[in-house]
């Protein structure tokens, strides 16, 4: 199909998932276990990707270059092939749509695996694909765990592989992604620093404090997780933030006011606690929550709730603080000056993402060019724009997803050297 093509089908299956909005966030919410408010978010920011990039499909293009003697070259931008989409299981619909979005615009046939955790919703996403058109056979769908990712990295016939998940399968991709030269899209985990200062709109500092740390029941890679807040104002920051955090409302997921749902599975839950308890055996002081949450109705009691918990009273060498949790669990750090925050925000292996809440503008400007991470934030946090490029750096991964940096990494450039004079042979 010609980039135009491509994009009218496109434009129909984010029509589709417009349209059908409300079925999907539902099914996403029985799929995660995320509150259906939340669920509905994802929904929006997967068909805004599928538009962006049908309004790419239709503009790529390569270069012509003048040579001398009326010589000239130019450029194609040509699809990968058959790429590889391998995703977790927080944003099960979204991820699959930042994945196939740029690889579908650039002309790529996909094979997606979604987390078994969550294999549900990626299902209707192919469905809605073909309804609009998509020829079949070009967006697949396998069902399956680590046996079945490694089976399809290691593919001969796959050429590029884009995954997200946690840094120790993101290594084991890497590898079997560089035993057959394909090109690899990392997006893994994260512990990332969440700064501020005195200056601050102290309401704007705690709602960001809590979106960088609650949502999707705090299993999210880009997560603000280190809070440090500048010592002039941690009492009443975090007696805010505390305040707040209580009063988050858990429990069944598909009411419309819940804000809190039920986290992937038991052996989740229990590592998450796990985080919690050894925090406590090194020092951390537990401000609120932490402990399992059990809802009124009966049919939920054995669901996997706890109760959003914040940290006080921590180091940057706890466990808590240097580790991704990947649950609802805020840790608070408290800081004297702007050159101390920066260093103690970069010690860290990861580097997915990190914010600033000032308001000094060059103060802002100037720390998050200092932050060592992908996707940095001033004012707000964990908002996700697909215009804007999404990844991360150091062991958070790299490549990116979303913004028009996504075409680099779903297409490769042929250069074509046209001769128009006589050949010059050294021969
Ligand atoms: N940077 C991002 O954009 C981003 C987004 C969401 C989640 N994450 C990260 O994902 C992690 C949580 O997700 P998870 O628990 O599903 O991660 P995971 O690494 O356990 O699994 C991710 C996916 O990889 C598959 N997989 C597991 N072992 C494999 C192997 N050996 N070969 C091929 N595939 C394999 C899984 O079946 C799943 O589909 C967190 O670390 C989180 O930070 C990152
Ligand atoms: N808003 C989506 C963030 C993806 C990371 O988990």
């Amino acid at each position: 199909m010609s980039g135009m093509e491509r994009c009218r089908v496109m434009l129909e299956a984010a029509r589709i998932i417009r349209e059908q909005r409300e079925e999907i966030a539902t099914m996403e919410t029985i799929n995660n276990g995320k509150s259906i408010f939340e669920a509905r978010v994802d929904i929006d920011i997967s068909w805004q990707c599928l538009e962006y990039y049908a309004g790419l499909a239709g503009s790529l293009a390569g270069e012509h270059i003048q040579l001398p003697g009326g010589s000239f070259g130019y450029t194609r931008r040509e699809p990968l092939g058959v790429c590889v989409g391998i995703g977790a299981w927080n944003y099960p619909f979204q991820i699959a749509c930042w994945k196939s979005g740029p690889a579908l615009a650039c002309g790529n046939a996909m094979v997606y695996k979604p987390s078994p955790f969550t294999p549900i919703s990626v299902v209707r996403l192919a469905e809605i694909f073909t309804e609009a058109g998509v020829p079949k056979g070009l967006f697949n769908v396998v069902q399956g765990g680590a046996a079945t990712g490694q089976l399809l990295c290691q593919h001969p016939d796959v050429a590029k592989i884009s995954f997200t998940g946690s840094v120790p399968t993101g290594m084991k991709i890497m590898e079997m992604a560089a035993k057959g030269i394909k090109p690899v899209t990392l997006e893994l985990g994260g512990k990332s620093p969440l700064i501020i200062f005195s200056d601050a709109d102290l309401e704007n500092a705690v709602k960001g404090a809590l979106m960088a740390n609650f949502l999707t029941q705090g299993e999210v890679c880009c997560n603000g997780t280190r809070v440090f807040v500048e010592r002039k104002i941690l009492d009443t920051f975090t007696k805010e933030v505390v305040k707040r955090t209580q009063k988050i409302k858990i429990g069944d997921p598909l009411l419309e006011d819940t804000r809190m749902g039920a986290l992937i599975n038991r052996p989740h839950l229990n590592r998450v606690q796990g985080f919690i308890k050894q925090a406590k055996e090194q020092g951390a002081e537990v401000l609120c929550g932490g402990d399992l949450y059990v809802p009124d109705d009966p049919k939920l009691k054995n669901g996997y709730y706890m109760r959003p918990c914040v940290l006080g009273n921590c180091k940057d060498d706890m466990t808590c603080v240097k580790e991704e949790i990947f649950g609802p669990v805020m840790a608070i750090l408290p800081f004297d000056t702007e050159e101390e925050v920066l260093e103690r925000a970069n010690a860290t292996k990861f580097g997915l993402a990190g914010g600033v809440f000032t308001r000094d503008i060059q103060k802002a400007h100037r720390v998050v060019a200092a932050l060592k991470a992908g996707m940095c934030f001033i004012n707000n946090y964990n908002v996700s724009p697909v215009e804007l490029p999404f990844g991360g750096y150091k062991s958070s991964g790299f490549g990116r997803e979303n913004g028009r940096a996504a075409i680099e990494y779903y297409s490769q450039l042929k250069t074509v050297c046209v001769e128009m004079g006589d050949v010059e042979s050294a021969f």
